[in-house]
This record gives C-alpha cells, sequence and structure tokens, in this order.
C-alpha cells in the first residue's frame, strides 16, 4: 500500500529496472525471431541428434548453410543459453564450450510431438505480423480488424486463397493441439467416456479429433471445416469429414466440439454459433464442448500473460476475443443453454461443458 506522503508515478523517476523492463518489452520481437531462427535451422534436432551435446563447429558443421559464420552463431547461442533454452559446459581444458538442451529447448525440436516449433514457425511468419502493425488503424474502425486493414481482407478468406499460409496456420493449430491432448485426456477423461457420437467444428486438419478416436474408439467422429480446410485435412478411415459454413449448419451428434473456435468470434457470431450447436445435438442427452481461454485479469499466474497477448492477437487477428467467467456466463446464457460447467486444465485453455 502507497503512504500517504507517497509521490505521484508522474513525478518519480524511473530507476535502471523499469528502463531494463520497457527494453526487454521493446525487445520482445528479438527474442521471438531469434527462436524462429533456431527451429529454422534446427539447432534443437541437431543437439539431440548428436547424443544431445555438441561443439560450435560440429553444429556449424552439420547445419544446411553453406559457409556458416561462426561467429554469428555464437552469439545465437549465447543468447539462448542467457534465455535459459540451452545449457554450455567447458571442456578441452578450456578451449571448447559443448552445448545441449535445457528441459525447454525441447520443446524446439522440430519431429517431437511435444513441439512448440509450429506455432514459433506459424506466430512469427511475416504475413501473419504485418497487421500487428495495424493496431492502431484497427481501433479506430468499428467492426474491421487490424488484418483486414494491413492484408486487405479477413483471415478466413485470405487463408482460403492461399495455400502456403493455410498450412503453415493448420500446422500451428495441429502442433498447439499435440501439446494439449495428453492433458486434455488424463484431466477430462469421464468427458469424452460416455459419449457416442463427437463433431469437431472447426476441426483444421483433424489433428484434435484424429487423437480423440484413437483414445475413445467408441465414438463416431466427424470433421468439420470450411470446404478449402477439409480438402486439406487428414485422412482416416474412422473419421468422417464434412465440410461446411458452421454459420450455416452444423452436423447433428450427441456432442460438439469448440476447440478455439469461440475466441476468433465476437458475442453476436458466437451466440449464432452456440445456436447452430445447439440445434445440431439432443436436449437430453447433448452437449458442446468447448476448449478455450477463461481470462482471470488478476491473476498472476505465469500463463495470464500469454492468455492477455492471446485477446491481443484475437482482437488484431481475427475480431474475436478472450473471456472471463462472466462473460462465458453472459454468453451461453444469451445462447440459450441451461446450465454450464468450467474446468481448468493445466492449459492455457479451460474446458467447458455447456447443457441445453
Ligand atoms: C483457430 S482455428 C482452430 C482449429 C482447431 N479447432 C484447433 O483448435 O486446432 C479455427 C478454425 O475454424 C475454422 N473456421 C473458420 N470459419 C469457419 C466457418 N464459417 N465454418 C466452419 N469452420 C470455420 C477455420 O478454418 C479453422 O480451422
Ligand atoms: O496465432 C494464433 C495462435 C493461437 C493459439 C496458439 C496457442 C494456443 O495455446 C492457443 C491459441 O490461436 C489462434 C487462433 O485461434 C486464430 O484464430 C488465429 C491465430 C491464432
Amino acid at each position: 500500500m502507497g503512504s500517504l506522503d507517497a509521490k505521484p508515478a508522474e513525478t518519480q523517476e524511473p530507476d535502471i529496472n523499469d528502463q531494463a523492463q520497457l527494453w526487454n518489452i521493446i525487445y520482445g520481437f528479438g527474442g521471438s525471431l531469434v527462436l524462429r531462427c533456431a527451429v529454422e535451422i534446427g539447432i534443437a534436432d541437431i543437439i539431440k541428434n548428436n547424443n544431445g551435446s555438441i561443439t560450435l563447429a560440429q553444429l556449424a558443421s552439420k547445419l544446411s548453410i553453406p559457409n556458416v559464420n561462426s561467429d554469428h552463431l555464437y552469439r545465437i547461442l549465447r543468447f539462448l543459453v542467457h534465455m535459459n533454452i540451452l545449457e554450455h559446459e567447458i571442456c578441452n581444458g578450456g578451449v571448447d564450450k559443448v552445448y545441449s538442451l535445457k528441459p525447454i529447448g525441447t520443446l524446439l525440436l522440430r519431429d517431437a510431438e511435444r513441439s512448440m516449433a509450429p506455432i514459433i514457425l506459424g506466430l512469427t511468419h511475416k504475413d501473419f505480423m504485418v497487421p500487428w502493425h495495424f493496431m492502431k488503424e484497427g481501433l479506430a474502425s468499428e467492426g474491421t480488424t487490424a488484418f483486414e486493414i494491413g492484408m486487405g481482407m479477413p483471415i478466413w478468406k485470405f487463408l482460403e486463397g492461399h495455400p502456403d499460409q493455410s498450412q503453415l496456420f493448420n500446422e500451428e493449430m495441429a502442433g498447439e493441439t499435440r501439446l494439449l491432448t495428453k492433458t486434455l485426456f488424463e484431466d477430462c477423461r469421464d468427458i469424452f467416456q460416455g459419449l457416442d457420437s463427437l463433431v469437431d467444428v472447426g476441426g483444421g486438419n483433424g489433428t484434435t479429433i484424429m487423437a480423440i478416436y484413437e483414445t475413445f474408439p467408441h465414438i463416431k467422429c466427424t470433421l468439420y471445416d470450411l470446404p478449402h480446410v477439409i480438402a486439406n485435412s487428414r485422412d482416416h478411415p474412422n473419421v468422417q469429414k464434412v465440410s461446411g459454413d458452421m454459420f450455416k449448419c452444423v452436423p447433428t451428434a450427441q456432442a460438439i466440439l469448440l476447440k478455439l473456435i469461440l475466441h476468433d468470434w465476437t458475442d453476436e457470431e458466437c451466440v449464432h454459433i452456440l445456436k447452430k450447436c445447439k440445434e445440431a445435438i439432443p436436449k437430453e442427452t447433448g452437449k458442446v464442448i468447448i476448449v478455450d481461454v477463461v481470462l482471470d485479469e488478476e491473476s498472476t499466474h505465469e500463463l495470464t500473460k500469454t492468455r492477455l497477448l492471446l485477446d491481443i492477437d484475437m482482437m488484431v487477428s481475427t475480431g474475436g476475443r478472450e473471456r472471463t467467467l462472466d462473460d462465458w456466463d453472459n454468453l451461453l446464457k444469451r445462447a440459450g443453454f441451461r446450465s454450464h460447467n468450467i474446468r481448468p486444465i493445466r492449459a492455457i485453455q479451460s474446458l467447458i461443458e455447456a447443457f441445453p
């Protein structure tokens, strides 16, 4: 608590720690782009495949880049050590440093099941960073996103016309799913156990629904998304694929899954989607399973900042938002759901069951 004679903030001199804090926020993009470079050149995979540790000279020789500038590579490694992603040990009588992965560094592996590499490559792609430069213009226009202003069209139209970026986006979302599914099935087994059929609405390339089928093979599973997404989605002999527009209709099933869908849309659009989902499930035994962010603005949890940044991302990219407990309560009431429960899971998102 401030004392009564404390100076107002504007008359207090910011100290060097304040400067450092701001420098680190300003240069946040630098950290992201070093990570991107590390993933692009496959540093983590090379270290892992070299029995878990490597010298600078060995790493330089294994990169698929001709004439590697060793000084530049050294400085990238030094930064990654400072960021606690790599660690090093001095060997050969102090001549060489041997680099290895800290636990967090394994999340940069491109060939691992639980990897953040697809998220790094998606979020830092030039085309997906352009809209962030139009945040100010987005502030001045009701109903038009920064993405639309910067890229000339809404994100879903852009992805339809740009297959490479669409694939990158779908791989990013699939990477996110692979990070989540183990936790989801451990923390929420009961939620899927009793189902006989499930439609994953806006299910992307099918990674989530296929993981659900593999864990709960008694469920009749359907993947539903826009036609161009379904056309490029994975095949599975026991997962039916249906293309369409969730604003127009949703295939019927006992349960509908909406994973990272509602945070893409405004409240009015969400009410519309939720009503379509409600029409597609039985009144007595049906449910909508929502896997999405629940924001607690007061929480000091490490993921609160990530959730607030995702909220800004949704404002910039899709016109959607992240929602608090009260926001979810209001939304589900407006869409006519009689009750719901919210279960935190060990992830950015929570799991919400909504009953018609
Ligand atoms: C943020 S992604 C989430 C993908 C997936 N549920 C996941 O969590 O990995 C949103 C998905 O909604 C789909 N989508 C957007 N508009 C849609 C519409 N009108 N009808 C059906 N799907 C739509 C997109 O193609 C995309 O796959
Ligand atoms: O750029 C994104 C990122 C996400 C995202 C990444 C990781 C998570 O744990 C959750 C969400 O989601 C997005 C999204 O839903 C969207 O429509 C556009 C962009 C992104």
